[in-house]
C-alpha cells in the first residue's frame, strides 16, 4: 500500500510535486481502531508521507435529496480501481442507509480550510486520529492533491495518525470524538495519570484563552507589548505539550504580524521565518502558505500588515548571532 516514487508533474502550474517515498508504511487491522496506518521504518519530522488526489468529492453532489444518486452516478463512472478502494473505505453508519453517503460522511476531508467541497481519500482516510498526532495532512490547491506530512520523529511499527479535533481539555474532546466519529479516545494525552491529565486539561483551557486574547485586533494595535506576552506563555504551553501541528505555524505569524504592524523588522523576519519552517513541515516548501510567506522572512515591510506605527522600528541586522539562552529571549519577547 506504500505510495510510489517517482516524480509527478503539474501541467497547468508547472509545479513538480515529489511523491512520498516507497515503504513509509502499511496499512493493517488495529484493534479496536478498524483498520489504521503503521510506520513500517522511522521516520523523521517534515517527511511527505502522503499525497493523493481524492478517489470521490462532493462536486457531484447537485442537490440534497440526489446525493445518493448523485455519488453512485460519479463512482460508475470512475475506473474499477476506484470503485474498489471507495468501497472498502470505513463506513460510520452500517446500516443506516444511504451507502455512498455514509463512506463520505466517516471519511470525507475538506479540500481546502474554507471549501465546502469534501474528498475521500484511499490512504489518508485510513488514519486514525490521536489528540497529540504525529503526522498533519492538508489540501494543496496548487498540486490538486492531499499531502500528509510527518510533523514528528515517528519510530518503525508506531501508528501514523491524525487529529480529528484539537483543543479544549480531554472529556470535552473525547465527547466530540465519541458523538462525531464514534469512538471513545484512547491516546497518550487522554489516558495519563490524573494529576497529569489535569495539568495537561489546564495547559489546554489556557492555551485557548490565551489564543483568543491574541487575535483581539485592539490590544494588538494599542498594547502590543501584552500581546507579546500573551503569545510567549502560548509559545511555553504548546512546547510543554509538544504540538507541532498548525497552530505552531498560527502562533509564529501571530507573532511575526504584531511585530511587523509596529516596525519591527527585525523579529517580524525571524518569525516569519519560523512560520515558513513550521509550514514546510505540516504541508511542504510547494504549499501555498509556504510560498506566500516565503519573500517576507527577507522583506517583511512589503506584507500589507507592516508600519501601522513605528513604536517598534527595527532593523534585520539587529537580530542577534547567539539565538538561545536568557539574552536571546528576552530580545525575543521584547523584554
Ligand atoms: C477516517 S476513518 C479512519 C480509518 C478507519 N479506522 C478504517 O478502518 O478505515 C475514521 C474512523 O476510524 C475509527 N477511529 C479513528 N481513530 C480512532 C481511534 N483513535 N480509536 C478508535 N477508533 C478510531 C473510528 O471508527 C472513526 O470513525
Amino acid at each position: 500500500m506504500a505510495p510510489s516514487a517517482d516524480i509527478s508533474q503539474k501541467e497547468d502550474n508547472g509545479l513538480s510535486a515529489p511523491k512520498p517515498a516507497p515503504g513509509l508504511f502499511t496499512i493493517e487491522s488495529i484493534p479496536d481502531k478498524g483498520k489504521g496506518v503503521i510506520a513500517a521504518q522511522d521516520i523523521t519530522p517534515g517527511t511527505l508521507l502522503i499525497s493523493e488526489p481524492p478517489l470521490l468529492t462532493t462536486a457531484v453532489i447537485t442537490s440534497i435529496p440526489t446525493t445518493e444518486a448523485d455519488l453512485a452516478r460519479a463512482l460508475k463512472a470512475s475506473s474499477k480501481g476506484i470503485q474498489r478502494a471507495f468501497l472498502s473505505l470505513h463506513n460510520n453508519y452500517v446500516g443506516q442507509g444511504t451507502p455512498l453517503t455514509n463512506i463520505i460522511r466517516s471519511n470525507g476531508y475538506p479540500l481546502g480550510a474554507s471549501s465546502d467541497v469534501g474528498g475521500v481519500f484511499e490512504l489518508t482516510s485510513r488514519i486514525n486520529h490521536s489528540c497529540q498526532p504525529n503526522a498533519y495532512h492538508g489540501w494543496n490547491p496548487l498540486l490538486e492533491e492531499h499531502t500528509v506530512y510527518a510533523i514528528r520523529q515517528i519510530s518503525a511499527g508506531e501508528e501514523i495518525t491524525l487529529a480529528y479535533h484539537y483543543g479544549g481539555p480531554s472529556e470535552y474532546r473525547k465527547e466530540i470524538l465519541k458523538e462525531r466519529f464514534g469512538f471513545d479516545c484512547t491516546c497518550s494525552i487522554c489516558t495519563l495519570p490524573p494529576s497529569e491529565q489535569k495539568a495537561s486539561d489546564d495547559r489546554h483551557v489556557l492555551a485557548q484563552t490565551l489564543d483568543a486574547q491574541i487575535g483581539d485586533a485592539k490590544t494588538v494595535r494599542f498594547n502590543p507589548t501584552k500581546v507579546l506576552q500573551h503569545c510567549k506563555a502560548l509559545m511555553r504551553i504548546y512546547e510543554e505539550e509538544d504540538f507541532k501541528d498548525d497552530r505552531l505555524a498560527r502562533l509564529c505569524y501571530d507573532v511575526f504580524q504584531v511585530c511587523n504592524m509596529h516596525s519591527d523588522r527585525a523579529r517580524a523576519a525571524y518569525w516569519a521565518k519560523k512560520y515558513c519552517d513550521a509550514k514546510k513541515r505540516t504541508g511542504g516548501k510547494d504549499s501555498v502558505a509556504f510560498l506566500e510567506m516565503k519573500p517576507f522572512v527577507k522583506k517583511p515591510e512589503r506584507h500589507d500588515c507592516f508600519g501601522v506605527t513605528s513604536d517598534w522600528k527595527s532593523d534585520l541586522k539587529e537580530i542577534p548571532k547567539e539565538r538561545s539562552g536568557e539574552v536571546w529571549e528576552k530580545w525575543l519577547w521584547r523584554e
